[in-house]
């Protein structure tokens, strides 16, 4: 990994933000490294039935001690009053009797956290938290967004289907102020920094990086991509190895778009659900604008980290009519992605509006992220000549 070595990197020093970003990114490593032990307790059980996300399953003990960890680590060092959170949990069912074991579960991972708060430069809590105080941390994240102030918009675990099979999942933190994107920070624990890699399966690359305990650049370390509005940049981090060390700011590397805009060469990416975007209206469009390659379906916000990095260059997302976008699951990628280089409008070509509560309020029929504005133009085109003739 290079180290940063520009004046690039200066300016974002400098940012009105500095201090926020900094924290964030700890944060998200520090949920990486916690969801990174969850997934693979869950992929060494040897029953093969998918949990659902209403019992005491992995991915509900990994999403609340995410969210926990993530609120006490900001209104630590940010201070409490300072900090309103948006996120996709609340304690309701955690406070219900039956929820005790998965109660226990939660503070005993959030503490475990804690306790390497120190390998991140963050001070851990003197005491461990009481189960009252880890609820406390998990409720504080109650605030309804909107239009005006700074609030900070968390989806623990995003890509909940990713995370059950052993593949992508996300870790995504924004801050909005005045309605506005500022900061995104998208932790991708199985995305590896690497493009080269992310031809080999996951489950290969764990293997690989087991037998071979390669310390500095293994296989299957993941990343944290961020940025901050109007630097003109975005940042990507090998996520921390083992006992090593956090260095901050400088173990980040600047990411860019890709440069391609030619549509023959270009690759785009979409959800792996079917259920979550229409991937025959997008096979449609893709054809209509020349895009040959295969379609690279990447569960969660790791599509945004993908074009953000180059990796693809265009991301669409097209739900079934009546779903509402959730603005936790798109305020990070966006302020990366555009940091980045590359631009996300909806299908109307007008920016996403987190101004007006959870939803992606008027959203204009899907998401479209692209690397470039002439990738882009040519696909907000194909969407309105294609959508009257689609069943979505
Ligand atoms: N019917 C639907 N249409 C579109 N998006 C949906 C959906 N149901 C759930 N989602 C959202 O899509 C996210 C996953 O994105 P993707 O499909 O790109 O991997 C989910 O995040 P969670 O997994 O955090 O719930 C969820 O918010
Ligand atoms: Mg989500």
């Amino acid at each position: 990994m290079e180290d940063y070595n520009n004046t690039e990197f200066e300016s974002l020093l400098s940012d009105k933000y500095f201090k926020e970003l900094e924290v964030a990114v700890k944060a998200v490593q520090m949920a990486c490294l916690l969801c990174q032990r969850i997934q693979q307790s869950l992929l060494s059980k040897t029953n093969d039935h998918v949990q659902s996300k209403d019992d005491n399953s992995p991915v509900t003990i990994a999403d609340w001690s995410v969210q926990g960890i993530v609120s006490w680590v900001l209104s630590e060092s940010l201070g409490s009053d300072n900090v309103s959170i948006v996120a996709e949990e609340d304690v309701q069912v955690l406070s219900k009797v039956t929820a005790i074991g998965l109660l226990e579960a939660i503070v005993k991972t959030v503490n475990e956290c804690l306790a390497e708060a120190p390998q991140f430069g963050l001070r851990a809590p003197v005491m461990a938290l009481s189960t009252s105080e880890v609820l406390e941390a998990i409720d504080r994240c109650n605030s309804m967004g909107g239009s005006s102030g700074r609030f900070w918009v968390l989806d623990p675990v995003d890509g909940t289907l990713g995370f059950l099979r052993g593949d992508q999942y996300a870790i995504a933190l924004a801050l909005i102020e005045d309605g506005e994107p500022v900061l995104g920070v998208l932790g991708c624990p199985n995305y590896p920094v690497k493009k080269e890699w992310l031809s080999y399966h996951n489950g290969y690359r764990r293997i690989v990086s087991n037998l071979t305990s390669l310390s500095s650049e293994s296989w299957d370390r993941g990343c944290v991509v961020y940025a901050s509005q109007n630097c003109g940049n975005a940042w990507m981090q090998p996520l921390l190895h083992k006992e090593n060390k956090f260095i901050w700011p400088n173990s980040a590397k600047q990411i860019k778009v890709s440069t391609v805009d030619n549509p023959a060469l270009a690759t785009f990416c979409e959800p792996v659900e079917k259920a979550n975007s229409s991937h025959s209206f997008t096979a449609g469009v893709a054809h209509s604008v020349g895009l040959r390659n295969q379609p690279l379906r990447i569960h969660s916000m790791v599509k945004y980290a993908a074009i953000a990095r180059g990796d693809a260059e265009v991301f669409m997302k097209f739900a079934r009519a009546g779903y509402k976008e959730k603005i936790w699951d798109h305020a990070a990628g966006v302020v990366i992605v555009q940091e980045a280089g590359g631009v996300v409008t909806d299908a109307g070509g007008h920016p996403l509006c987190f101004s007006k509560g959870l939803y992606l309020e008027g959203l204009d029929r899907g998401v479209i992220a692209c690397a470039g504005a002439k990738l882009h133009e040519k696909i907000v085109k194909a969407v309105d000549a294609s959508w009257n003739s689609s069943s979505l």
